[in-house]
C-alpha cells in the first residue's frame, strides 16, 4: 500500500476491538496531588504527531476558562519540547521552592504554570532526559507544584502516541482529551492512533480541533486551504468524536505566541465548542 492510502477498516477495526477493553490507569502508579491543593479536573491535548499546534490549543482553552471565571493551571507534560512559559511571556522565567514543593509560575491573567523552562537554568539547553528522568519531571510537576485550588488543569502532552505519551496519559488522573489535528495527508491514521491511546486508558474523547484548518485572505476575506480541504467532517463521522471548531492559520497568533503576548491579544470567544466541552 503507498504510504497515502488510508486503510480506514482497519484503523477503525482496531479502534473498534479496542475501545472498552482495557482498565483504566493499568500499568505505572497514579500520580497524587499534594494536600495543599486540589484539582478538581485534569483535561490532556493531545495530539496523533507534533507541530499541528497541541500548546496553542493548550493556551486558548486555558486563556477562554481563566476569562470565564475559573481557576485553571498548565502542566506542559511536553517536557522535551516546552513551549507553554514563551506563549505567555515567562521566557526565563525560574520556579521557586517552598520546602520541598515548588511554587508555579502564574500567568498576567492568572494560570498557573508548570513546564521544564521553568526549572531549566538556560531554557535554551536541550533537554536529553532520558525515560526514567522525564517521568520523575512529570511526578514532581504534579505531586510536589502547589497548584492551590484548580478548577481545570490542562495537560499539554508529549506530541505522538509513543511511549513517554502513554505513560503520562497512564500517570495523571486525566478525565478527558481534546485532540488536535490538522488538514494534512494521512491525519486520519493520526487522529485514529490518538483515539485508540485514549479509548486504550478508557479517557473519552471530548474532540477533535482541527488547528490550521484554512487561512483568510486579509484583503477581500476569501478562504484559502493551504494545506488542502479540511479532514474534520469525515474524522467525525469516523471515529463518532465531537467537532470542537477549526483554527484558521493566522500571522498574529504565531506573531503573539513568540512575543508572549499571546494570552492578551487573543481574541474572545475562540473556539467557544472547544471550551464548552472541557467545562461540561
Ligand atoms: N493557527 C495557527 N496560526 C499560526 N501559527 C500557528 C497556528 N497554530 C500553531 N502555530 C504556530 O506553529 C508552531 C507550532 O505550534 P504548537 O507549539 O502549538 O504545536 P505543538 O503541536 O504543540 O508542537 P510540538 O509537537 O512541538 O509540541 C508555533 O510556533 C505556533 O505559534
Amino acid at each position: 500500500m503507498a504510504e497515502n492510502d488510508i486503510d480506514r477498516d482497519a484503523i477503525k477495526d482496531e479502534v473498534d476491538q479496542i475501545f472498552g477493553n482495557r482498565p483504566k490507569h493499568e500499568g505505572p502508579e497514579l500520580y497524587q496531588v499534594n494536600d495543599q491543593s486540589s484539582i478538581k479536573h485534569v483535561i490532556g491535548v493531545i495530539s496523533g504527531k507534533g507541530g499541528v499546534g497541541k500548546s496553542l490549543v493548550t493556551g486558548i482553552l486555558a486563556t477562554e476558562l481563566a476569562r470565564k471565571g475559573h481557576k485553571v493551571g498548565i502542566l506542559d507534560a511536553d517536557i522535551t519540547g516546552p513551549s507553554i512559559p514563551k506563549m505567555f511571556g515567562l521566557s526565563g522565567l525560574h520556579v521557586f521552592g517552598q520546602g520541598d514543593k515548588i511554587i508555579p509560575a502564574q500567568s498576567k491573567g492568572g494560570i498557573k504554570i508548570m513546564s521544564t523552562n521553568l526549572v531549566l537554568e538556560n531554557e535554551n539547553d536541550p533537554v536529553l532526559w532520558r525515560g526514567p528522568m522525564l517521568m520523575g519531571a512529570l511526578k514532581q510537576f504534579y505531586e510536589d507544584t502547589l497548584w492551590g485550588d484548580i478548577d481545570y488543569l490542562l495537560v499539554d502532552m508529549p506530541p505522538g502516541t509513543g511511549d513517554v505519551a502513554l505513560t503520562v496519559f497512564q500517570s495523571l488522573p486525566i478525565e478527558g482529551v481534546v485532540i488536535v489535528s490538522s488538514p494534512q495527508d494521512l491525519v486520519q491514521v493520526i487522529v485514529g492512533k490518538a483515539v485508540k491511546m485514549a479509548a486504550m486508558m478508557n479517557v473519552p474523547v471530548l474532540g477533535v480541533v482541527e488547528n490550521m484548518s484554512y487561512m483568510e485572505c486579509p484583503e477581500c476575506g476569501h478562504k484559502l486551504e493551504p494545506f488542502g480541504p479540511s479532514h474534520l467532517q469525515e474524522i467525525v463521522d469516523e471515529f463518532k468524536v465531537a467537532d470542537l471548531g477549526r483554527i484558521p492559520i493566522d500571522p498574529k497568533v504565531a506573531a503573539s505566541c513568540d512575543a508572549g503576548t499571546f494570552e492578551s491579544e487573543l481574541p474572545e470567544g475562540f473556539i467557544p465548542e472547544a471550551v464548552s466541552a472541557v467545562e461540561a
